[in-house]
């Protein structure tokens, strides 16, 4: 059998954030590089392909739609600018790091041959590559729930599918209301299509305060979303035109009819074809990859990056990952996962929520003594942007520390929080107090300086 040995100072498997910038500092240093992607669609990864890019294109269209605009005909031409921007951005994610002397992308799906080995291809094609340091970061993969009919079902669709489709469902079901759900119920609501939300717990988002999961439904349902909670999803039957979603309800048995079916129900990490026992890389019950807090598996020359090695799922979780990594590798190995503080998230719902730090709940939990400060987003005087810009739904809310001053955490349901949660992140790392944070200058019009009224709205 011909294959082809190729050696490399470091070899990655899978294009995501992570194992993408340590890629580009080692090829930078002048270390040959290889890095193994499954598939020539995902040059870049999940984020600029399929997900985050996407999905928040998709939102900005979205919000674009005028009554007089046919549905159909302005989303389809909305996916065409998605398609646009994702495969330029793919292909300079594959041109930045190939167009490098020391580095190599290979496509096709690598599995390991021993610790320091992987290929990639068959037969003829056959590449193995050796390296004294190896990335896993392969990412993850949705998780379809064991529903009778719901893998049968041909209106089975996926995120993927619904960033890439031209053609607009009348009825999207979703099944499960956590992030990727409600980004995507939102987004097809305001496309035009009606969206029908089961979800099986109680409420939507459970873990954030209730208030704030109350102002995200009042939303959604505003938008015209039918959000039906407590939802046990327990058959789907097809149709021909349209599936049939049975689910029990307070002990009543219903059902929704659905011209897509998505379900949203949680990721797992993508670790099955890798041969992770030809390498002894040793994973945790629910597939991900077991690491400590220098991101090294239990061989430490193999480091897993991103989704795949179990921690949160988030693209700039994973590129702190490659810092964690890169200091390891290259610098003093001080950084760790545990350096992580105030970590913000933004659920892109219109408008977005933005939190960060402790919930309301949390910190009564936990004991501490606090004051919260909230404020109906309508009801901020001194932050007409939310006006100017048409508007004005949402909340935005602080815990704050009333012995230290200092800001435990904040949920902000409002226009432009995914940039102002960053503002509080900053504080919250660097013990900034409420106080300092109420009486910065900021610029006006804008939803930050919201900031110079919210903390004296003081509610308990
Ligand atoms: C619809 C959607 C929207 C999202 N929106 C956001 C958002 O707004 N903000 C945010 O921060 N996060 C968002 N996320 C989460 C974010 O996309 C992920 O957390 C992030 O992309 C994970 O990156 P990663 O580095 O783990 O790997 P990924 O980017 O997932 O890359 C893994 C790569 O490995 C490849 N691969 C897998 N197996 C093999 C193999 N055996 N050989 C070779 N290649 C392989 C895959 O094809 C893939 O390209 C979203 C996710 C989805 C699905
Ligand atoms: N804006 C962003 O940053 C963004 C956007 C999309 C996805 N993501 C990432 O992708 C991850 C995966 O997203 P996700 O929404 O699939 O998972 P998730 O864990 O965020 O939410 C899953 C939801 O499904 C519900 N659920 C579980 N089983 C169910 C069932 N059988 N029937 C009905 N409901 C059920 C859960 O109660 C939960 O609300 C997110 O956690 C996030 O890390 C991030």
């Amino acid at each position: 059998m011909d294959t082809t040995a190729l050696t490399a100072h470091l070899v990655v498997v899978g294009f995501g954030k992570g194992g993408k910038t340590v890629a580009h500092a080692y090829a930078e240093a002048g270390e040959r590089v290889v890095l193994i992607e499954q598939s020539a669609d995902m040059y870049g990864g999940t984020c600029p392909n399929v997900g985050c890019v996407p999905t928040k294109m998709l939102v900005h269209y979205s919000g674009g739609r005028r009554l007089a605009d046919d549905a159909q005909e302005y989303f389809a031409g909305s996916v065409a600018g998605v398609r646009a921007l994702t495969s330029a951005f793919r292909a300079g994610n594959f041109e930045s790091l190939n167009g490098r002397d020391t580095a190599t992308v290979l496509t096709g799906a690598a599995s390991f041959v021993d610790p320091h080995t992987v290929s990639v291809g068959d037969g003829q094609d056959r590449i193995t590559v050796t390296a004294p340091v190896v990335l896993v970061n392969t990412g993850s993969e949705p998780v379809v729930p064991p529903v009778p009919g719901l893998t049968a079902s041909p209106h089975l669709v996926s995120s993927t599918q619904l960033t890439k489709t031209t053609n607009l469902p009348e009825r999207l079901v979703v099944i499960g209301g956590g992030y990727l759900g409600l980004e995507f119920a939102s987004i097809y609501q305001r496309f035009g299509t009606h969206v029908t939300i089961l979800e099986s717990a109680g409420r939507l988002l459970p873990r954030e305060d209730e208030d704030i999961a109350a102002a995200v439904t009042n939303v959604l349902e505003g938008d015209g979303i039918t959000i039906i909670t407590g939802a046990k999803v327990t058959e789907v039957r097809d149709n021909g035109a349209t599936s049939t979603v049975q689910y029990e309800k307070d002990g009543q048995q219903l059902s929704v009819e659905a011209g897509a079916l998505l379900p949203a129900t949680g990721r797992r990490a993508v670790t099955a074809n890798l041969r992770l026992d030809a390498a002894g890389v040793l994973t945790k019950a629910n597939g991900a990859i077991e690491v400590d807090e220098h991101l090294r598996t239990s061989q430490p020359h193999i480091y897993a990056l991103g989704d795949v090695n179990g921690g949160e799922q988030f693209t700039y979780i994973s590129l702190d990952d490659a810092r964690i990594v890169l200091d390891d590798l290259l610098g003093q190995g001080k950084r760790t996962t545990s350096d992580r503080r105030a970590v913000p998230h933004t659920l892109f719902t219109t408008p977005p929520l933005a939190t960060v730090g402790l919930t309301e709940a949390q910190a009564r939990e936990q004991g501490l003594n606090i004051k919260v400060s909230r404020e109906k987003v309508a009801d901020i005087v001194a932050m007409p942007r939310a006006y100017a810009i048409e508007e004005t739904r949402g909340v935005m809310k602080f815990i704050v520390d009333a012995d230290t001053d200092l800001i435990l955490g904040a949920a902000l349901l409002v226009a432009e929080a995914q940039e102002v949660v960053n503002t509080v992140a900053l504080a919250m790392r660097h013990n900034v107090t409420a106080t300092e944070l109420r009486d910065s200058i900021y610029t006006h019009p804008s939803i930050t300086e919201g900031l110079n009224e919210v903390f004296d709205k003081v509610v308990s």
